[in-house]
């Protein structure tokens, strides 16, 4: 049975002393977390430990694994811990995963946009697939690492270029999207924000990150000023948080919890619950794009159904529109860099 779109079912991230509240199941889910040295990796692995969903859990960076993991691995928790570092670690970590979870790569700084991380970037999610493509090719991927509109398109390719079709199991994490909306609007009009939903469409950057405010549940009433308020905000929260940190790094605790959730949904998804949720994946929803978020439907095989992105105001409309072109060069460039 479908989840209802308000499935923000993350109790782990809250009650985490309820132990009587985890589920058991006899499949023993493993999660790849690579990048889990780093700013967003360390708080995310933190997360992960504590899912009831999750046995296993294998942390891989460049540095730092072996002491992320030793004090990870103390938390009396069931997932059990264990540490991968450099290159010659990679295919062993993600060997048996279920998901492999993403952020490695540098952040931004003041000034920066997301696409002005692609030479950096590109490369890492490029290698980092190359080796799941051999040693985890069924894996469903979760990619954080930015520009996101692009990393995405570039792991599909990737994972075609070893003859494996794994569109449908490659997701970029827009989490953080929903959760910044859902944040901003409860605080605003003071909803309960454990329940208050909001889809978020479009992709990862700027103009692309499209709140459709409209589709809000349970029901509230923006005036227009309030949306063309609220819209931009949602739109530059990312870059709000790069001013903030003022050079050292872009959002990593509200993105733990954001991928934390994220992953949460493709291990449930794993185990064989039906999960509706925001993802930038390969969609047909929006014409001219080969790459869109949307609600999507995800299952055992990975996104079952693409939900589509509903009925739209006339802004929303207008948001998409305008999206298109920054979409379109942006994943023609992900494709070629692997294609050429
Ligand atoms: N999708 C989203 O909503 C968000 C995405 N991000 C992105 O997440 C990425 C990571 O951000 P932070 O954790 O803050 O950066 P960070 O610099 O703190 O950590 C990145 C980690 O990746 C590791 N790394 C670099 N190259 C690697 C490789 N080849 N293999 C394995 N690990 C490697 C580094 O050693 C480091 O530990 C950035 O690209 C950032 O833009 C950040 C926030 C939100
Ligand atoms: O803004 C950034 O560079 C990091 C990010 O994607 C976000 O916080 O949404």
């Amino acid at each position: 049975m479908a989840l209802p779109a308000s499935a923000k079912c993350v109790s782990f991230l809250i009650n985490t002393g309820v132990r009587t509240a985890a589920r058991q199941s006899s499949s023993q889910p493993k999660v790849a977390l690579l990048g889990a040295s780093g700013g967003i990796g360390q708080p995310l692995g933190l997360l992960l430990k504590q899912d009831p969903n999750i046995a296993n859990l294998a942390l891989y960076d460049l540095v730092g694994t072996p002491g992320v993991a030793a004090d990870l691995s103390h938390i009396d928790s069931n997932c059990r811990v264990k540490a991968y570092t450099g290159a010659k670690e990679l295919a062993a970590c993600v060997e048996g995963a279920d998901v492999v979870v993403i952020p490695a790569g540098v952040p931004r700084k003041p000034g920066m946009t997301r696409d002005d991380l692609f030479n950096t970037n590109a490369g890492i999610v490029r290698d980092l697939v190359e080796c799941i493509a051999k040693a985890a090719p069924k894996a469903f991927i979760a990619i954080i690492t930015n520009p996101v509109n692009s990393t995405v398109p570039i792991a599909v390719e990737v994972m075609k270029n070893n003859g494996v079709d794994a569109k449908k199991r490659i997701f970029g994490v827009t989490t953080l999207d929903v959760v910044r909306a859902q944040a901003f609007v409860s605080e605003l009009k003071s909803t309960d924000a454990a329940k208050t939903v909001i889809p978020v469409i479009g992709g990862h950057a700027g103009i692309t990150i499209i709140p459709v405010l409209s589709q809000i549940q349970p029901s509230v009433k923006f005036s227009e000023d309030e949306i063309k308020k609220l819209t931009p905000r949602i739109q530059d929260a990312g870059t709000e948080v790069v001013n903030a940190k003022a050079g050292a790094g872009s959002a990593t605790l509200s993105m733990a919890l954001a991928g934390a959730r994220f992953a949460n949904y493709l291990v449930r998804a794993v185990k064989g619950e039906k999960i509706e949720a925001c993802s930038y994946v390969a969609s047909d929803a929006v014409k001219g794009v080969e790459y869109f978020s949307t609600k999507v439907q995800i299952g055992q095989s990975g996104v079952e159904k693409i939900l589509g992105v509903g009925s739209l105001s006339p802004y929303e409309k207008a948001c998409v529109e305008a999206a298109v072109p920054q979409l379109q060069k942006e994943i023609a460039k992900g494709i070629k860099f692997i294609k050429g």
